[in-house]
């Protein structure tokens, strides 16, 4: 018999659908980003609006991105404009994203990570400035690698720190995924000037090539 909060998103429940149950997990995620008043929060996956619901009490301005309609027509329902969350149907991977600095707080799906961080960290011309986010394990291991496997993520180690917060056990989401996740803590590096991040991208680049 499925539980009432499984049955309640059962009409959505597809693969990579994982709605977080853990309380302290959110509270965690939420702190670690810290949003203020008015600050611009693109949350990616909003899903039921969980995290999203945790995110308006800061004040921030919260633009909630869902692809689901289903789960679009909930979030309209529980948060109504007027009010501090806007409510965007759209694919993560294409949604238009704020000129103003901004950042993002999500837990978002699996299959879709390396197409968002791409989207996210590769652009040297970005109003990102931080990100905290829930990905699967095996892939916050990837991008927060020392050696990093491949020119891509070597790149945006260099103009973010990439960080594991923690470990996050699969009995933390509705319904449990197969595998572990972790929330990773992404900052914006503020030392690097243009000039100096155009050369050491060359010489990444350069690196890159010869070890092939
Ligand atoms: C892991 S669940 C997270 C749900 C909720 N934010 C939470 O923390 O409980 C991922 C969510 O992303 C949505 N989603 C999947 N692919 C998407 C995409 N390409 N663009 C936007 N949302 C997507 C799913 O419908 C689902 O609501």
């Amino acid at each position: 018999m499925p539980s009432r909060t499984h049955r309640k998103f059962s009409s959505d429940n597809r693969p990579g659908i994982h709605i977080l149950r853990d309380r302290a997990v959110l509270r965690r995620l939420v702190q670690s980003a810290s949003p203020g008043a008015g600050d611009i929060v693109v949350e990616f996956g909003a899903g039921t609006g969980v995290l999203t619901a945790a995110l308006a009490q800061t004040g921030a301005r919260v633009i909630a991105v869902e692809r689901s309609p289903a789960f679009v027509a909930r979030l309209r329902r529980r948060f109504p404009p007027p009010g501090n969350v806007r409510v965007v149907q759209a694919d993560a991977r294409e949604v238009i994203l704020p000129r103003q600095p901004y950042v993002v707080v999500a837990n978002i799906p699996y299959s879709i990570s390396t197409a968002l961080l791409r989207r996210l960290l590769t652009p040297t011309a970005s109003g990102l400035t931080a990100a905290d986010l829930i990905v699967e394990w095996g892939f916050a291991k990837r991008v927060t690698a020392a050696e990093p496997r491949d020119f891509e993520v070597a790149w945006w180690q260099l103009r973010y720190q990439i960080e594991i917060v923690r470990r996050i056990p699969r009995r933390s989401f509705t319904p449990e995924p197969s595998v572990d996740s972790a929330q990773l803590r992404i900052r914006r590096r503020r030392d690097l000037r243009a000039a100096e991040l155009d050369r050491r991208r060359r010489e990444l680049r350069a690196a890159y090539r010869r070890r092939r």
